[in-house]
């Protein structure tokens, strides 16, 4: 058997001249007590309503104050270790995040320890956007001064490119969607919509997000979504032979009630289906990687509340999660990216019309919308080599 799954020669070298993976997420409360060092921690400087920081805290206490977030990046990394292992991808994987245990400045403190001076990085996030990728960069030139400062020699990090609509991630929707259609009942099943949700974010953020020549009406964080859930509708349609109507919509908005931010919301896109007739909805969460307190509270409490009030048949489809086909992307993304740092050519797996994403974030790529720009790692602009 060991035979058969012999890599092809060189596998092993595959990932120079990266010597490390590193998983970097948002971090959640592991129980009570970390709920509000928690929302001080996301929210710091960020102007969010107290009442906002309130009802959020609300849904997490019910669910015991307990994020699923951290079990579902340690079942990823599980994936991760067991998918290089098979394919004898030689790279040891770290875990850190930006708002909770384990911190980023700590593990990149660990890994500086442990020898490890180049650095792939897979943020779980997987559009552009301010939240979604120049945070999480500005968080890693942040942890890199913390080292610096600590007289450390700082690693190089590389931030590996959006996954949005690599077969890996979209796949798995896919499966999702065709597994909640199947969960709905049998007479309402050919006429369910599809309802896409992702983070809402103010429509000033979506306006600048990704590279400068994309920003305008939605920037790149619409119009990737869009086009990922044009890729799974099609997809579904080709299996199941049903045309559906499909919409993006939103949802966890936040933020002070005059900004305006992306809309519709999904509860008010439920209404509006009701109010038109259709027979039943599937959420798609297409906008998050694995099952986060917004999809627990604002799709399965909420929106399922407000759907069971409307008398609307819902089911809300599986994020990608720890699904091997994501942990084998995410092999292919670093062996892709490795190759490129090493000069040679590489093929890029991407659905859908928008080709790869870019692997240098450019400058002016997902500006910040308040205050001096702060220093951002592993883009054009980065002051880290
Ligand atoms: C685009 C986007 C993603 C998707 C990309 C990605 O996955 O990274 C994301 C993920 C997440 N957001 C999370 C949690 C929170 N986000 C907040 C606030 C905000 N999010 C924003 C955007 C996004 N957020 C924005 C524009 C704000 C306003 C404040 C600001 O401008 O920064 C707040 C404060 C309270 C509130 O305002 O809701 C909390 C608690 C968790 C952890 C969930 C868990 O525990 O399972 C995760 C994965
Ligand atoms: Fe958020």
């Amino acid at each position: 058997m060991s035979v058969l799954r012999d890599p092809a020669p060189g596998a092993a070298a595959a990932a120079a001249p990266y010597d490390a993976l590193l998983l970097l997420s948002f971090g959640g409360p592991e129980g009570p007590d970390d709920v509000v060092p928690f929302l001080e921690n996301v929210t710091r400087g960020r102007g969010i309503p107290k009442e906002r920081l309130k009802e959020v805290g609300q849904h997490y206490f019910l669910f015991g104050g307990v994020s699923p977030i951290n079990e579902q990046n340690r079942a990823l990394l599980d994936a991760l270790r067991k998918d290089f292992a098979e394919n004898s991808l030689d790279l040891p994987v770290y875990w850190g995040n930006r708002n909770w245990a384990p911190y980023l400045t700590d593990t990149l403190r660990e890994m500086v320890a442990d020898g490890r001076r180049r650095i792939a990085v897979l943020a779980t996030s997987a559009y552009a956007s301010y939240s979604g990728c120049r945070q999480y960069r500005e968080n890693l030139a942040e942890s890199l001064a913390a080292l610096e400062a600590e007289g450390l020699d700082v690693p190089r990090v590389d931030k590996l490119r959006h996954y949005f609509n690599h077969p890996g991630f979209v796949r798995p929707v896919v499966d999702g969607v065709l597994a909640s259609l199947a969960e709905l009942p049998e007479d309402v099943r050919a006429g369910a919509h599809l309802a896409f949700t992702t983070h809402s974010i103010p429509e000033a953020a979506a306006d600048t997000s990704g590279p400068v020549e994309e920003h305008g009406e939605g920037g790149a964080y619409v119009r990737e979504h869009l086009d990922v859930a044009r890729t799974v509708a099609d997809a579904v349609r080709a299996e199941t032979g049903v045309e559906r109507p499909w919409r993006l919509v939103y949802q966890s908005r936040s933020g002070a009630p005059h900004i305006p931010w992306l809309e519709p919301d999904i509860c008010d896109h439920l209404e509006t289906l009701h109010g038109e007739g259709a027979p039943a909805v599937v959420m798609v969460p297409i906008g998050f990687v694995s099952d986060h307190m917004e999809v627990l509270y604002d799709l399965d409490t909420e929106a399922t509340a407000k759907a069971a009030e409307l008398g609307l048949p819902v089911a809300r489809s599986a994020t990608v999660g720890a699904d091997p086909r994501f942990a084998a992307a995410v092999r292919e993304l670093v062996v892709e990216r490795a190759a490129a740092e090493r000069g040679l050519p590489v093929e890029r797996c991407a659905l859908g019309s928008l080709g790869p994403s870019h692997d240098l974030c450019p400058v002016g790529c997902c500006p910040a919308a308040r205050g001096a720009a702060r220093p951002a790692a592993a883009g054009a602009d980065s002051p880290y080599a």
